[in-house]
């Protein structure tokens, strides 16, 4: 379920993806594909002294994790340069829970939702060519060049080996409150214990149209699938509104804890149906002021109401 209103604005952006990229009725409007899972959560401590957040405090936490595809398409295969998602539920003790939404690249490529749209609108395909006009892209670099980095980032995303061995950033900043209620901005990142392992474009080809969900499920017959949530911990003067742009690399970083993803849920469909939203927060965690964040959760609304209407 979803708490947010769908506002003007996230409708009209609903509408321009399903414009670009199609609509495929009952499914997300965009990581339409994707595999639910089991999975624990265990804290370091380390951040413990940062936020009163109850799952990085010390107590193990139960988790559900969703991997997709970025794709508005269900049925594009999966052995090609695409999004791909790790969507993470805290379950709390106090029976609420908080929600970790992260993808393949560190930076997105609109700093704004109103930027976004015209993104879309750059992305539309001409009618002549039936592909996107290069021009229209090159001219929304031009006016927001900082949007160019995460387009880079997108175009060369790999291909991985599997969903358990990408590396996955949160992107937006996000808000630490300590014990003392001193406020800290913070980024989160996934990375797998495996490292990166990608497959090359001709490895790709060979590979079966849903070989990521395939190739997990048996690699947790092994055992499970582990990642470190490492968190890069903000300056003054670092921005906090804009998901386009980098903090310095120097920046320290903490290790939160740890992510071990054990077996497919059991009730896939129930929560397959959820809305895994980065606005759902809990006390420790505040949202930053990124217009971008905050826009998300409605632009989620409209999606959810559609698909859970079978349009
Ligand atoms: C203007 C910005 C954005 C818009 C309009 C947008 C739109 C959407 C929509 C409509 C959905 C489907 C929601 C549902 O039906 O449950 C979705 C899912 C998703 N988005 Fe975004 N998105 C935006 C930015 C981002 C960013 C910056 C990230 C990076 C962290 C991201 C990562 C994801 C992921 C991983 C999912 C799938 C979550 C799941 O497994 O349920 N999105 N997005």
């Amino acid at each position: 379920m979803s708490e947010r209103t769908p506002t003007p604005l996230a409708i009209t952006a609903v509408d321009a993806i399903e414009r670009v990229s199609g609509t495929y009725p009952g499914h997300r409007r965009v990581h339409a594909r994707g595999l639910c899972f089991d999975a624990t959560f265990t804290p370091s401590g380390e951040a413990a002294s940062l936020t009163t957040a109850a799952h990085l405090q010390s107590a193990r936490t139960p988790v559900v994790v969703r991997f997709s595809n970025s794709n508005t398409n269900p049925t594009v295969p999966d052995g090609i340069r695409a999004g791909r998602g790790l969507a993470v539920r805290f379950l709390l003790p106090d029976d609420t829970s908080t929600d970790l939404v992260s993808v393949n690249i560190p930076v997105f490529f609109a700093a704004t939702p109103e930027q976004f749209l015209e993104l879309l609108d750059a992305l539309e395909k001409d009618p002549g060519t039936g592909a996107p006009d290069p021009k229209k892209v090159q001219a929304y670099t031009a006016a927001h060049p900082s949007a160019a980095a995460g387009l880079q980032e997108a175009a060369r995303m790999p291909i991985p080996v599997s969903y358990g061995t990408a590396r996955y950033w949160a992107i937006h900043a996000f808000v630490w409150v300590d014990p003392h209620g001193r406020r800290r901005p913070v980024r989160y990142r996934w990375e797998p214990d495996t490292g990166l392992q990608e497959l090359s474009e001709e490895e790709a080809a060979g590979k079966n149209p849903e070989y990521l969900a395939e190739e997990l499920l048996r690699r947790l017959v092994d055992g499970p699938v582990g990642f470190t949530l490492r968190v890069q911990l903000g300056q003054d003067g670092d921005p906090t509104d804009d998901p386009t742009k980098p903090w310095p690399a120097d920046r320290p970083e903490i290790v939160a804890g740890r992510l071990q993803i054990t077996a497919p849920v059991a009730d896939q469909d129930h929560w397959a149906a959820q809305v895994y939203d980065p606005t759902r927060i809990t006390p420790g965690i505040e949202l930053s002021d990124d217009p971008v964040l905050s826009f998300r959760s409605h632009a989620y609304s409209v999606s959810y109401e559609r698909r859970a209407d079978g349009k």
